[in-house]
């Protein structure tokens, strides 16, 4: 008898190129980064991120993940350098986790997979706003973030302390006063390739930079991650856990390092 169950779940990334064919495109999101076959480029420039914690404006459970969301109509926070060109304007950020510590991150690195990884969305200024940008090859840069089980994180506990009020999907809280280059290690060296959007409809927009150290998360702030529900009140309760892409084919790209 054939079940569902082990197909994956119905909605998740095996059954994606049925309703979004780019699923398996040529620039497809995550991926494995192998640190020996990545290429120091000693063209790419430092990272500049500029945040200002007042442009934080909501948390929200979208029902996948959650994320904060940043006002973007001026160019209060910003990422520019690094591999881009021009500058891109903070969006949200959000994160990844899994059912344990032993997964749970997008990309992984050699393999080794990490319980959660932090995405902060930025859209390039010279398209007129996020859903233009989001079409475009340039269009989109992603900071990736992994964390790693060790001493609690007190850089979390804001993001934490909302958790009670967006517990089931489509809940949303205000936010504000926060700076999120505070979640970031201390130095920003880089992993970057060309990819896309992890999750539908999976765009092929995405610059990725994926940063070489991780930020510590203790075990007790991953099961608070793990108490957020992906579904709505009402309908019989699920863990939001495992919202992760497993890593995607290369299909011949070049992964760079801004660091010997
Ligand atoms: C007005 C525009 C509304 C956009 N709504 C449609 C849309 O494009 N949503 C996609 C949002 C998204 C998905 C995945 C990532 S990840 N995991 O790759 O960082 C980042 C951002
Ligand atoms: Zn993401």
């Amino acid at each position: 008898k054939q079940t569902l169950l082990h197909l994956g779940r119905p909605e998740g990334p095996e059954m994606w190129a049925e309703s979004f064919p780019i699923a398996n495109g040529p620039r497809q999101s995550p991926i494995d980064i192998v640190p020996t076959q990545a290429q120091h480029d000693p063209s790419l420039k430092q990272l500049k991120l500029k945040y200002d914690p007042a442009t934080a404006k909501g948390i929200l459970n979208n029902g996948h993940s959650f994320q904060v969301d940043f006002t973007d109509d001026d160019n209060s926070s910003t990422l520019a350098g690094g591999p881009v060109t021009g500058i891109y304007r903070l969006r949200q950020f959000h994160f990844h986790w899994g059912s344990s510590d032993e997964k749970g991150s997008e990309h992984t690195i050699a393999g080794t997979k990490f319980p959660c990884e932090l995405h902060l969305v930025h859209w390039n200024t010279k398209y007129p706003n996020f859903g233009e940008a989001a079409s475009k090859p340039d269009g989109l840069a992603v900071v990736g973030v992994f964390l790693k089980i060790g001493s609690a994180n007190p850089r979390l506990q804001k993001v934490l302390d909302a958790f009670d009020d967006i517990k089931s999907k489509g809940r949303q809280t205000t936010f504000s006063n926060f700076d999120p280059k505070t979640l970031l290690p201390s130095a920003l060296d880089f992993w970057t390739y060309e990819g896309s959007l992890t999750t539908p409809p999976l765009l092929e927009s995405v610059t990725w930079i994926v940063l070489k150290d991780p930020v510590s998360v203790s075990p007790a702030q991953m099961a608070k991650f793990r108490s957020l529900l992906f579904t709505s009140e009402g309908e019989a309760p699920s863990c939001m856990v495992d919202n992760f892409r497993p890593p995607q084919p290369l299909k011949g790209r070049k992964v760079r390092a801004s660091f010997k």
